[in-house]
C-alpha cells in the first residue's frame, strides 16, 4: 500500500468523513487517506436507531471513547459521561440522530467573526442541502398544523437520509398543547433558519437504520481514497515548521505530499495538536514534548451544552396506545427568555454576546422532551406516565479545558469543561428550568399530576440544587482549536489553516468560534462540506462533485 497520498485527514466522523469524500471526488482525483482510530462499525446492530444508547454505551464498547469530565467540585463532585463515538462515522455512530441546524444568526455572527462570508447563512444554507435528503412526511397527520417542514426550503438530492420518524410517541401533541398554554409560539419548522418555539427536528434515520457520516458518504470509496481504520495516529511529523504526515500509535509513517487535516473532533484534535507540539510552551516542556509552534488557544475555550432534567408523574391514560417500539423523534423547543435578558448577569456579558443574544433567531435556552425517567432516578409504576424535559442551556459562557496528563498517546487527556463555573450560565438555567416547569404545570398536565420531579419548588436556591447534583452534557463539545482573526485568540484562520505552521488545517468542531444554538451534527458536517471546498479551490482540484451514494466500501488496514 502506498504510504504517501496529497492529503492526510485524521478522523472519519462527521466532519472527517464528508471532507475525505468530497476531496476525493473532485475532478482532480488527489490521493486522499483517511485514518481512523477506531474500526469499520459496519455491525447491523450499530446501525439501529433503537440499540444505539444501550450498544454504544456498554462498558468495553469498541465505539466509544468512553471519556469521563474530571470531577466538577463545585457541582457536588460530578464527573460527568464525555463519550465520543471511535470508529467509522465517529460520534454520529452513537449519536441521537437529531438533526437540527439552529439559528442563521449564528452563522452570521461567525461570519462577521472570522470576515468570511463562507459561514454566512447565506452559504450554510445552500451547504446544508447538499448534506441533506430529507423526507417531510410525517407519521401523526393529526400533528400536521404544528409540524409541517415545506419541501421547498430542503433537499432531497444530499446524501444523508433525514425523516421524521416511522411512528411517534402518542402523547406527543400534549407538550405542543403545554407550550401553548405557557404562551409559546409553536415552530412548524425548526430547521429552516429560526429555531424559535415549540418544534420537532428531524432525525438521521430511515427506515429504522440510523444514517451516519461513514454510510452517507464512505459507501462509495473511489480508489483514490484510502480508509485505514483501527489506526490512531499519534502526532504530526513535522519537517521544521511544515506538516509533513502523521505518524501512528503503532510507528507507522504516513507522507502528506500537499497537507494534513485533523478531524479527530473536539477533545482529540486538540491532544494531537499538543502531542505535535503545538500548544504553551509550559504544558510541552513539562512533558518533554518540543515545541513546533506555541499557540496559547489550543485546548482551551472548551464550550458544551450542559442540561439538567425536571418531570412529572401522571395518572396513566388508559386511552392511549402504548408508544411505537423504535425510537422516534422527540418535540424540542427553543426559548428567548425575558427574565434572562434582564438579568444582571446578562447586562455583564460583553456587548457582543449582548447584542448577539437580541437577535431574532438567538435562543436563551432549550427544551427537549421525553427525556428518560431515570435520569431523575425515578421508575414509574404501570399506573403512571412521566412526561420528562431536558433544559439545555445556550450561548454558554464558562470555558473548559482539554489538557495533556502525558505524552503517551495512548492516554486520554485531561478534560474539564468547567460547567456552570460562569454567573451567566447559571442564571440560564435557573430561569430555564423554572420556565420548563412552568410548561409542565400547564392545564393538560395539572388535573392528572401525582407528583413533580426535580427541584423542591421553584425559587432560585431549590433550582440551583437541583441542578447542581442533576447536570449532564449534550455532548456538543466544541470550540478548542477555534477559528479567529490571529495566534493570540485563535488557533486556525478562516481557512483552517493552523496559525505559524504550513500543511496543517484543523477541520472539525474544534474550529468553532462559539458552541452553535444547536445539536452539533449537522454543524459538523456543514464544516466538511466548506472545508473541503476551500481546498478544493486553493489546490485548483476543481469543483467539488456533489453526488449521493452507492457502490459498497473499501476499507483496509496497513
Ligand atoms: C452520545 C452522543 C449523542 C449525541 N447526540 C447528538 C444528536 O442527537 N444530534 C446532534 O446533532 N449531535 C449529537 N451529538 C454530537 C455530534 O455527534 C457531534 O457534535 C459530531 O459528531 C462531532 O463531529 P466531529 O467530526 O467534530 O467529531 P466526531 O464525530 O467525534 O469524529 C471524530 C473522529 O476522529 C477519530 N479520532 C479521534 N482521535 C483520533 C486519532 N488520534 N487518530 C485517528 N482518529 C481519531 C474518532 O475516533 C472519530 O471517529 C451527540 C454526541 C454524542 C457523543
Amino acid at each position: 500500500m502506498e504510504r504517501a497520498y496529497d492529503f492526510i485527514v485524521v478522523g472519519a466522523g462527521a466532519s472527517g468523513a464528508v471532507l475525505a469524500s468530497r476531496l476525493a471526488h473532485t475532478p482532480n482525483v488527489p490521493s486522499v487517506l483517511l485514518v481512523e482510530a477506531g474500526g469499520s462499525n459496519d455491525e447491523a446492530a450499530y446501525l439501529s436507531g433503537a440499540d444505539r444508547y444501550n450498544v454504544a454505551f456498554a462498558a468495553g464498547s469498541p465505539l466509544n471513547w468512553h471519556y469521563k469530565t474530571t470531577p466538577q467540585t463545585h457541582l457536588k463532585g460530578q464527573v460527568i459521561d464525555y463519550s465520543r463515538g471511535k470508529g467509522l462515522g465517529g460520534s454520529t455512530a452513537i449519536n441521537f440522530c437529531g438533526w437540527t441546524v439552529g439559528p442563521r444568526d449564528d452563522y452570521d455572527e461567525w461570519a462577521s467573526i472570522v470576515g468570511d462570508e463562507r459561514f454566512a447563512w447565506s452559504n450554510v444554507k445552500n451547504v446544508l442541502k447538499r448534506i441533506s435528503n430529507l423526507d417531510t412526511r410525517i407519521p401523526d397527520q393529526t400533528m400536521n398544523h404544528r409540524i409541517n417542514a415545506k419541501p421547498h426550503n430542503h433537499s432531497t438530492s444530499g446524501n444523508l437520509d433525514l425523516t421524521y420518524g416511522e411512528s411517534w410517541l402518542p402523547d406527543v401533541g400534549d407538550i405542543f398543547t403545554a407550550a401553548e398554554q405557557s404562551g409559546h409560539r409553536i415552530n412548524p419548522d425548526v430547521n429552516n433558519g429560526d429555531p424559535i418555539g415549540m418544534g420537532m427536528g428531524s432525525v438521521c434515520i430511515a427506515k429504522g437504520i440510523r444514517a451516519t457520516s461513514s454510510s452517507a458518504y464512505l459507501s462509495r470509496t473511489p480508489p483514490n481514497l484510502r480508509v485505514l481504520v483501527n489506526t490512531p495516529v499519534a502526532r504530526v511529523l513535522f519537517d521544521g515548521k511544515r506538516a509533513i504526515g502523521v505518524e501512528s500509535i503503532d510507528g507507522q509513517q504516513l507522507i502528506a505530499r500537499k497537507e494534513v487535516i485533523l478531524a479527530g473532533g473536539a477533545l482529540n484534535t486538540p491532544q494531537i495538536l499538543k502531542l505535535s507540539g503545538i500548544g504553551t510552551k509550559n504544558e510541552l516542556e513539562s512533558l518533554n514534548i518540543s515545541t513546533v509552534q506555541e499557540l496559547p488557544m489550543v485546548g482551551v475555550n472548551l464550550q458544551d451544552h450542559c442540561f439538567s432534567t425536571v418531570g412529572v408523574v401522571l395518572e396513566k391514560d388508559t386511552a392511549l396506545p402504548p408508544g411505537p417500539p423504535t425510537q422516534s423523534p422527540t418535540p424540542m423547543g427553543w426559548f428567548k427568555l425575558p427574565s434572562v435578558i434582564s438579568s444582571s448577569e446578562f447586562q455583564k456579558l460583553p456587548l457582543r454576546v449582548q447584542k448577539h443574544m437580541h437577535k431574532a433567531t438567538v435562543p436563551a435556552m432549550e427544551i427537549a422532551t421525553h427525556s428518560l425517567p431515570s435520569f431523575l432516578a425515578y421508575e414509574p409504576a404501570d399506573s403512571e406516565t412521566y412526561v420528562g424535559a431536558i433544559c439545555l442551556i445556550m450561548n454558554p459562557q464558562s470555558k473548559g479545558t482539554v489538557t495533556l496528563q502525558s505524552s503517551d498517546p495512548s492516554i486520554a487527556p485531561l478534560i474539564d469543561p468547567k460547567f456552570l463555573t460562569h454567573s451567566f450560565d447559571q442564571r440560564v438555567l435557573i430561569e430555564g428550568i423554572r420556565e420548563v416547569m412552568r410548561i409542565q404545570s400547564a392545564p393538560i398536565f395539572s388535573s392528572r399530576t401525582l407528583k413533580r420531579l426535580g427541584p423542591a419548588d421553584d425559587s432560585d436556591e431549590a433550582i440551583w440544587q437541583h441542578v447542581k447534583g442533576n447536570l449532564r452534557s449534550s455532548w456538543h463539545m466544541s470550540c478548542t482549536a477555534m477559528m479567529g482573526k490571529s495566534a493570540e485568540e485563535a488557533v486556525v484562520d478562516s481557512k483552517f489553516k493552523v496559525f505559524g505552521v504550513e500543511g496543517l488545517r484543523v477541520i472539525d468542531l474544534s474550529v468553532c468560534p462559539f458552541v452553535m444554538n444547536t445539536h452539533t451534527q449537522s454543524v459538523a458536517y456543514v464544516l466538511g462540506e466548506i472545508g473541503a471546498d476551500v481546498l478544493a479551490e486553493e489546490y485548483a482540484l476543481g469543483q467539488v462533485e456533489v453526488r449521493g451514494k452507492a457502490e459498497p466500501s473499501s476499507e483496509e488496514k496497513l
